[in-house]
């Protein structure tokens, strides 16, 4: 009888009164918020679905794709009574159709869903704020527990997804761990340790006043297990991996964004280092060019092929990210916007890296990953034949011990001859064998073999290197005019 507007009018007024003289207070948290997806309705989602007694209700199930766990939600417009610091609040979950569009940036579900959270009106200054900071930290902690990690990447080259963000993310599922992965024991287990103290170090850098993040460099030959680790440290600590794409970033401005859109608990990936970044401006304008800078230089000239001198023009490809601007982001101010963040950048070359970043501070450990050794051999063999070395030949494992090192593989090496006869273990072992001898006997007869010449071992030469790379910054005098001539360029960008 009434037209629909008014009878609208109408509600919206008997709600209005209702609401003054209701104790309670409402509140929506819907799924879409304008044209971001809410992360508090994911969060209250995974909260309401594990800590809430949930008998008598009715759950709708949901599984994510790739995802190996099942979460229980409240089915549509069901309600749930939860406490939280003995006060009583009310859940209901509301589904409604949307109306349907005519025109829209970009197809937006069918159902609108959301949550209203019911509050007394006294209870509400008391635990609104802590409430929902408490669901988000449970909710996190429910996902990693159901070890749901996310691995990010930003390689969509700064455009936004559907959702407003610059991350992309997938399901992370890599089976590396601290036992699988081939090292030096003790070395493992300083890591392991240091990751510990970290995680559970909030108290330590708070009183200290340090920012709750820490850096690790791993470099190494090929093969040797970077990547490894770092998916060792993702499934130990539990956290999230960003695999910072930096040939994909053009500006420091977007390095920063890409930062501030990163979720505390996460480990911040940039691999290859020395490739990604070009950090030619501060070669072309030092004057006090080292014996490995214009190596460095050369290198970069052959890489883009057509060494047009491109190398010292700034911006050549768009691409303006200036090592300061990387520098700020892993220690600047910047760097910490949210807590618990660990950094970690790969390479090959330590010793093409700016000094700047191996200068002491930057980067909190320096993780040099060996060629195969034995203790890391046997690691191997136990991992994919199996055998430990009570079931080993004691000549045959002698004569392993001593060649291994000289043969130089890399545990990836290894791994691929034991995966090949992964059928036939003695096989396997005597094919292993035989491979470490033929490659130990070329590189000592080629003088491949770094420490070599002198008594120094291949650890203690590149311990060496890094030594070097890092003393030559000292020597650099030049330096701070570099920074600000660095800085100077940040600004033109930006003006541009
Ligand atoms: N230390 C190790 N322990 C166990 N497995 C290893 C180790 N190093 C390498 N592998 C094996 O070799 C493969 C390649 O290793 P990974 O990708 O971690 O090497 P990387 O050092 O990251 O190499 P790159 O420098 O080319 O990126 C892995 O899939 C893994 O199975
Ligand atoms: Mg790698």
């Amino acid at each position: 009888i009434f037209p629909p507007e008014l009878r609208f009018a109408f509600l919206k007024f008997f709600n209005r009164i209702f609401h003054v003289f209701s104790s309670y207070c409402y509140f929506d948290i819907t799924e879409i918020d304008g044209v971001n997806t809410n992360e508090l309705y994911n969060a209250v989602q995974l909260y309401l679905s594990s800590s809430v007694s949930i008998a008598g209700n009715r759950l709708s199930l949901t599984r994510a794709v790739n995802s190996s766990s099942i979460t229980f939600g409240l089915s549509n417009n069901d309600s749930i009574v939860d406490t939280f610091n003995g006060v009583t609040v009310l859940w209901e979950h509301v589904v409604t159709q949307r109306q349907t569009q005519t025109f829209a940036w970009r197809p937006l579900p069918e159902e609108k869903r959301g949550f209203t959270l019911r509050i007394k009106k006294k209870d509400k200054t008391l635990i609104l704020n802590t409430y929902l900071d408490y669901i988000m930290e449970r909710a996190n902690e429910i996902r990693r527990k159901n070890q749901d990690r996310l691995l990010y990447t930003n390689s969509r080259g700064g455009s936004l997804d559907s959702r407003g963000h610059p991350w992309e993310s997938v399901p992370f599922k890599h089976p590396s761990t601290f036992e699988t992965l081939a090292m030096d024991p003790r070395k493992k287990q300083q890591i392991m340790d240091d990751l510990k103290d970290f995680a559970e170090g909030q108290v330590f850098y708070q009183k200290t006043g340090r920012a709750w993040k820490r850096g690790y460099l791993l470099y190494g030959p090929p093969g040797t297990g970077k990547s490894s680790m770092i998916a060792a440290m993702a499934n130990y600590l539990g956290y999230d991996i960003y695999d910072l794409e930096l040939t994909e970033v053009h500006s420091n401005s977007e390095l920063r964004k890409l930062l501030m859109k990163t979720s505390s608990k996460s480990i911040i990936v940039i691999e290859d280092i020395d490739c990604s970044i070009n950090l030619t401006n501060r070669k072309k304008n030092s004057s006090n060019v080292s014996s490995q800078r214009s190596y460095y230089d050369a290198e970069t000239r052959n890489g883009s092929g057509s060494g047009s001198g491109g190398s010292g023009e700034e911006g050549g490809n768009g691409n303006t990210i200036t090592l300061s601007g990387l520098l700020n982001f892993t220690d600047g101010l910047w760097s910490c916007c949210g807590s618990e963040r660990i950094f970690v950048f790969t390479t090959n070359h330590i010793e093409k890296l700016d000094p700047a970043l191996l200068r002491s501070g930057r980067m909190d450990m320096h993780i040099y990953m060996s060629f195969c050794n034995f203790p890391s051999l046997k690691i191997l063999l136990k991992n994919y034949l199996g055998y430990g070395v009570e079931d080993i030949n004691g000549d045959v494992l002698k004569e392993m011990e001593m060649v291994v090192e000289k043969a130089e593989m890399t545990p990836a090496d290894v791994s691929e001859a034991l995966i090949k006869n992964r059928r036939d273990k003695e096989k396997a072992i005597r094919e292993l064998l035989e491979d470490l001898k033929s490659r130990g006997e070329r590189n000592v007869k080629d003088g491949k073999l770094r420490g070599g010449s002198g008594n120094l071992t291949e650890l203690e030469v590149v311990e060496e290197q890094e030594k070097r790379a890092i003393d030559s910054q000292n020597e650099d005098e030049d330096h701070d005019e570099e920074e600000i001539e660095l800085e100077d360029n940040i600004c033109k960008t930006r003006e541009d």
